[in-house]
């Protein structure tokens, strides 16, 4: 028996995050290495020609689980049927700029992009949202996706959860796989909140390994926050391939499964933790069965509930900013 290809749209294919993406897609560093994948690629009418040039790459690649690869500009064609699409497709920050720059230049692309998925994707499909800034943009898709289903958009915070666990596994002088039970609350922006509170290490609280509370506060929690920052300022440009990976660990541990580990997504709340309801936060929580399950009831100690309701109020200002929409 022939397995069905899953139809895969990335928008902003011919751009630099999904030159990384696009490859591990095709190769099944998602789906599986069982399952066969259509990629529907989307771009702006400009960039086709460069489009062009990356299908050539793709074909060239004689990848077994390509089944088929097919180019618009017209976001309704590119979502119709889709099951999962990575919506990467948008303008980056450059030197000197913070991402909520981003944000008029961004909202109309997502408004436009939610209708079409509304309209045209398959009532399974899984969406994640990496076109900065990612939170508000995911909630400005869900706003115009009302037919789908509540979990079916959803904004990435992963490549920070991946930042801190890199960089905590590293004091900790522990494999970066060791590091459990982390959780990145709130913005993909500086306000972001690295929380170690409940990370483990084989059973061990985390805090107590490291010891080191002023390093956590003072070194760990900015430069995670300001990790984006730090690259554009050495590469001149955004992040690509860590963002493209973070990207393929989000959507393949929805698809495939987190088993017991936390992983941070930005979520629309359901008023856990006191997040206004709807708004899109990135939270613990755990994949199963293609579902999401939040982490719930975890206790908040003092300085975590400052720190989560800082990122929530500049989560809330940037909704305000586009309610016009
Ligand atoms: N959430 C995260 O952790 C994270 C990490 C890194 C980058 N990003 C963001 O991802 C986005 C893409 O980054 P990049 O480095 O690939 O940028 P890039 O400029 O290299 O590529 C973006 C591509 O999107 C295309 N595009 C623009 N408008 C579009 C539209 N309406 N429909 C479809 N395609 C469209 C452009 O033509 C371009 O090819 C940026 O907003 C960046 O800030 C997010
Ligand atoms: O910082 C940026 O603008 C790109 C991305 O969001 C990142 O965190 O690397």
């Amino acid at each position: 028996m022939t397995t069905a290809p899953l139809r895969v749209a990335v928008s902003g294919a011919a751009g630099q995050i999904a030159y990384s993406l696009l490859f591990r897609l095709a190769k099944g560093d998602v789906f599986g290495s069982g399952q066969p994948i259509h990629l529907s690629l989307l771009e702006i009418t400009p960039a086709l020609p460069a489009l062009r040039g990356v299908v050539m790459e793709l074909e060239d690649c004689a990848f077994p689980l390509l089944n088929g690869i097919s180019v618009s500009d017209d976001p309704a064609v590119a979502f119709r049927d889709i099951d999962a699409a990575f919506l990467v497709g948008s303008r980056p920050r450059g030197k000197g700029m913070e991402r909520r720059d981003l944000l008029s230049a961004n909202a109309a692309i997502f408004k436009a992009q939610g209708r079409a998925l509304n309209e045209q994707a398959k009532r399974t499909a899984k969406v994640l949202v990496v076109g900065n800034p990612a939170n508000t943009n995911a909630w400005i898709a869900i706003r115009h996706a009302p037919d789908l289903p509540h979990d079916a958009i959803t904004s990435m915070i992963r490549l920070d959860h991946n930042r801190a666990q890199a960089q905590l596994a590293a004091k900790a002088g522990v494999d970066v796989t060791a590091v459990e039970r982390l959780a990145v609350w709130g913005n993909h922006s500086p306000t972001m909140f690295a929380d170690w509170q409940h990370a483990v290490v084989q059973g061990r609280p985390l805090p107590d390994l490291i010891g080191d509370h002023a390093w956590y506060r003072d070194t760990l929690i900015p430069t995670v926050a300001q990790r984006g920052t730090a690259i554009i300022e050495a590469r001149g440009l955004s992040s690509a391939a860590s963002a493209a990976n973070a990207a393929i660990d989000h959507m393949r541990d929805w698809v495939q499964g987190s088993g017991d580990r936390w992983v941070s997504m930005g979520l629309a709340s359901e008023g856990d933790y006191g997040l206004p309801q709807g708004l899109v936060c990135g939270v613990p929580a755990l994949c199963r069965d293609g579902r999401i399950e939040r982490v719930r009831g975890l206790e908040l100690d003092a300085f975590a509930r400052r720190m989560l309701d800082r990122t929530v109020a500049e989560l809330m200002e940037e909704r305000a900013a586009v309610a016009d929409l």
